[in-house]
């Protein structure tokens, strides 16, 4: 996969080049080029932003700068370009999934006020444009978005995972993890400060093990997104509610 991002603080992206991100580029897994957005700006200042028409607080990011970027760096190719904003479509595993198996992904990082809404309009018009919102709260830039979901988005591509199998055990990974979250996890010693590992887990019952886990990561759902848990079935949270 090659990742494109556009951004005035290219240096917010040196986290890229550790951990399983850099791996993944070092294998060639991954193919992450960081662009200086001000490269584009042709003024004596390297301008980006103008106040926004009909007044307002903060700046808008300038069209003309966008586009002469967008279009060096796309050439005649159609990369999904991914714009993060906290007005945007919420970023989920689900969407993180659809995003791994696109063969080109480039990212637009904005300033909170924005970038020129027809920088998205023009692109639209030969490329697939998705505005992506990763919380509702608000960030200062779309770096640390980026961050996130290539992050997220880098951990489902094959081979950067040590284990596959802890893609498909993901919260909220689609199939047997749909709408739940994790349960708790445990490793050596048996015994620390008095607190013991549920003993189920010691068993080596992988039957039991599994129903365990799945009755763990019910319970968690249930009490910290309830929102999620009514997405269960309902033989499922009937047979919970009466044990909680
Ligand atoms: N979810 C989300 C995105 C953002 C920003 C994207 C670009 C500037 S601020 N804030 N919160």
């Amino acid at each position: 996969m090659r990742l494109d991002i556009i951004s005035i603080f290219p240096e917010y992206f040196a986290p890229l080049d550790v951990s399983l991100i850099g791996k993944a580029r070092e294998r060639g897994t991954l193919d992450v080029r960081v662009h200086q957005l001000r490269d584009w700006a042709h003024d004596v200042h390297k301008t980006v932003d103008d106040t926004p028409y009909g007044g307002g607080p903060g700046m808008v990011m300038k069209p003309e700068v966008w586009g002469e970027a967008i279009d060096t760096v796309v050439g005649d190719g159609s990369p999904r370009m991914i714009v993060p904003t906290p007005s945007g479509r919420p970023f989920t595993q689900e969407l993180a999934q659809e995003l791994a198996d696109e063969p080109w992904l480039l990212f637009a990082c904005g300033r909170y006020e924005g970038i020129d809404s027809r920088v998205m309009d023009e692109y639209a018009t030969r490329l697939r444009v998705d505005e992506v919102s990763i919380g509702d709260y608000v960030l200062a830039g779309g770096e640390v978005a980026v961050l996130v979901m290539v992050e997220a988005i880098g951990r489902l591509l094959p081979g950067v995972l040590g284990n596959a199998q802890s893609a498909v055990d993901d919260s909220f990974a689609p199939g047997s993890m749909q709408n739940l979250v994790e349960g708790p996890v445990y490793t050596k010693p048996p015994v620390w400060r008095g607190h013991e590992v549920p003993p189920v887990l010691l068993s080596g019952h992988h039957g039991n093990v599994a129903r365990w886990r799945r009755d763990q990561a019910i319970r968690r759902t249930v009490r910290n997104r309830p929102e999620l848990a009514r997405e269960l079935d309902p033989g499922t949270l009937d047979k919970h509610d009466r044990k909680l």
